[in-house]
């Protein structure tokens, strides 16, 4: 194993074909990413496709059965070998923060610093202290701090011995929606200002797309699509994907040409060419937010549900046994279940798929 200088590398964080499970069979196969230095990665998918698997990997508490994990230029996990965690210089957050009971704030936070003199590892779980936005809280105990507070020593404790990369296991799901969010914003800052890298696993797709630069999904053990938030919104790899990721659903349409498909809605036209014939069926993926109100619209379409969401209002339209879809629009737009609403259709992005 190549645990000698490190030569340069554009990614910190390198898994080439990586495939791995318990006992007989791999859980993930074919797995395939690369994080650049500073970057935050996600790990998202549905339950059971095997996120937390991949990150026990990455973790060293699961051997790979085949493939390669680099992290730093430097092979840390290859079949038959796995550089212990303890030498791996990554730190984890887990979903129940995992604080020891019996220990305070500060002791917590100095668990991995027993290298450090005392007067440097005071100063040192100061600085943390600060950076969480605990300060004052040293001397409290685990069952002292509120779910938000504890999340934030754990992150503390695993930034204490400046590790290479931070793994993230559900951090913020034992918390409510709204410190969820703000918690998430707060690390992602934290982690930024230090250029530290972090790969966070979760199902929450609003968190994956605040918080994270670059986003795995996952289905059955296998990654779908590794790329940015806007682009697995906007230019979804497959229906997977494009039916996971954000609302949506389809409907069906026939190609007109390579960026042109009919539909019960009208012509549809796009930014990107398909390589199908003239008249192949398809299935357009209908976004709610590619549906506008239009006054002046010839083509109507029936209220069947109506979500109210304070600002905006989620309606699901009905113009054909074929044809549902749903639309968002601002609340002060009101219409009643029944209701025959003009619509067009406003899309960006022509997202379809072959029949
Ligand atoms: N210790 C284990 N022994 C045997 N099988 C396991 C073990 N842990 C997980 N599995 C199986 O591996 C598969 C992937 O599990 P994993 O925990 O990686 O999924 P996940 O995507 O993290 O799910 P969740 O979001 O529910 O935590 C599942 O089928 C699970 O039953």
């Amino acid at each position: 194993m190549n645990t000698g200088s490190p030569t340069e590398s554009r990614w910190l964080l390198e898994v080439s074909n990586l495939a791995c499970g318990y006992g007989e069979g791999a859980v993930v196969s074919d797995i395939d990413f690369a994080l650049g230095h500073g970057d935050i990665g996600c790990l998202l998918g549905p339950s059971g496709c095997g996120k937390s698997t991949i990150l026990r990997a990455l973790a060293g508490f699961l051997p790979l059965s085949n493939g390669e994990i680099q992290l730093d230029s430097r092979t840390i996990s290859l079949a038959g070998r796995t550089l212990p965690p303890e030498k791996r210089r990554i730190g984890m957050v887990f979903q129940d923060y995992a604080l020891f009971p019996h220990l305070t704030v500060a002791r917590n936070i100095a668990f991995g610093l027993r290298n450090l003199g005392r007067e440097e590892c005071d100063q040192k779980v100061e600085q943390l202290l600060d950076l969480v936005h605990l300060q004052g809280l040293a001397n409290q105990y685990p069952h002292e701090l509120s779910g938000g507070q504890q999340q934030r020593v754990a992150l503390a404790r695993a930034l204490a011995p400046e590790p290479t990369l931070i793994l993230l296991d559900e951090p913020f799901s034992n918390l409510d929606a709204d410190l969820r969010r703000r918690l998430s914003l707060d690390v992602r800052e934290i982690l930024k200002s230090l250029g530290i890298s972090a790969i966070l696993v979760t199902h929450d797709q609003q968190e994956a797309f605040a918080m994270c630069d670059q986003v795995a999904v996952l289905k059955e053990g296998n990654i779908q699509q590794w790329d940015e938030p806007y682009n697995l919104y906007h230019e979804p790899a497959n229906r997977f994907v494009a039916g996971f990721v954000g609302q949506g659903g389809f409907i069906p349409g026939k190609a007109l040409g390579p960026d042109a498909i009919e539909c019960e809605l009208g012509t549809i036209r796009g930014n990107r060419a398909y390589r199908w014939p003239e008249g192949t069926l398809v299935d357009i993926l209908i976004r709610p937010d590619d549906i506008v109100f239009d006054d002046a619209s010839e083509l109507k379409a029936r209220v069947i549900e109506k979500t109210f969401a304070g600002t905006s209002t989620l309606y699901r339209f009905h113009l054909s046994e074929e044809t549902e879809f749903e639309a968002l629009f601002r609340s002060h737009l009101d219409f009643h279940l029944g209701e025959m609403v003009p619509l067009r259709v406003e899309a960006d992005h022509l997202i379809a798929f072959e029949r």
